[in-house]
């Protein structure tokens, strides 16, 4: 993602803050105060300009979902699009690094992990950086519900290939591998940012689902 700094990108934040939570910290293990329900909870790691997770909030009120978002003034554009679609009460976005997950959620907090277009760090000595890394998908189970999900979705091939290596090699059952999802295109599908551009050059978008095994 081309980066434009945007120095005013931490007020906006900050004067945002029902939808950007400051401190989530002191949410872990306690997410349904946050949205006053029993709902599941579904998280977007990298989330970008949040038009993935908004799309989702906004068709699926019966599921809570965060949007995380390292780069504050990437997050700004998600919170303009989560204003844009009404502030959907079911939605809420973090500011936050996503390596860090275990700062904000306990085992069991979280349903689902979607991972949307994540950067592909093509160099071999930067494999640990890929969110579909073993230690990444060590995280997510850390967080997750038995039995968990992630749910990923790419333009990228060759982390494709390694996500569904990494994914198997973990223990994971894979689910619904698609490599092509648009000349199937599910009537559920929500488009990323990425999604619409990749897709609109003809390139195909690989996806799947993938679980962890009991424990
Ligand atoms: C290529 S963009 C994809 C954005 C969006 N998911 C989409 O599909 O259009 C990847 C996004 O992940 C974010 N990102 C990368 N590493 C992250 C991390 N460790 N924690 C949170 N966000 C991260 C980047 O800042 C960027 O906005």
């Amino acid at each position: 993602m081309r980066l434009r700094n945007k120095p005013w990108a931490e007020d906006f934040i900050k004067t945002h803050s029902t939808i950007a939570l400051p401190d989530p910290e002191s949410y872990k293990g306690n997410w349904k105060s946050v949205f006053n329900n029993d709902n599941p909870l579904h998280i977007e790691v990298g989330t970008g300009k949040g038009q993935f997770i908004t799309g989702m909030a906004m068709a699926n009120p019966h599921i809570n979902y965060i949007g995380i978002e390292l780069y504050g003034s990437v997050l700004v554009s998600a919170i303009e699009n989560v204003l844009e679609a009404g502030t959907p009460a079911n939605l809420k976005l973090l500011n936050v690094d996503g390596s860090k997950l275990k700062e904000f959620f306990e085992k069991g907090d979280v349903d689902r992990v979607y991972l949307n277009f994540s950067d592909p760090w093509p160099k071999t000595r930067h494999a640990k950086r890929r969110l579909t890394h073993a230690n990444f998908l060590r995280l997510y189970e850390d967080v997750l519900v038995d039995q968990g999900e992630i749910h990923f979705k790419t333009d990228n091939r060759g982390l494709f290939e390694f996500s569904l290596v990494s994914m198997s090699q973990y223990g994971m059952m894979l689910k619904d591998v698609s490599l092509d999802l648009h000349a199937e295109m599910p009537e559920d599908n929500i488009m990323t940012e990425y999604e619409e551009k990749f897709s609109a050059k003809g390139q195909p978008i690989y996806r799947l689902e993938a679980q962890y095994k009991a424990k």
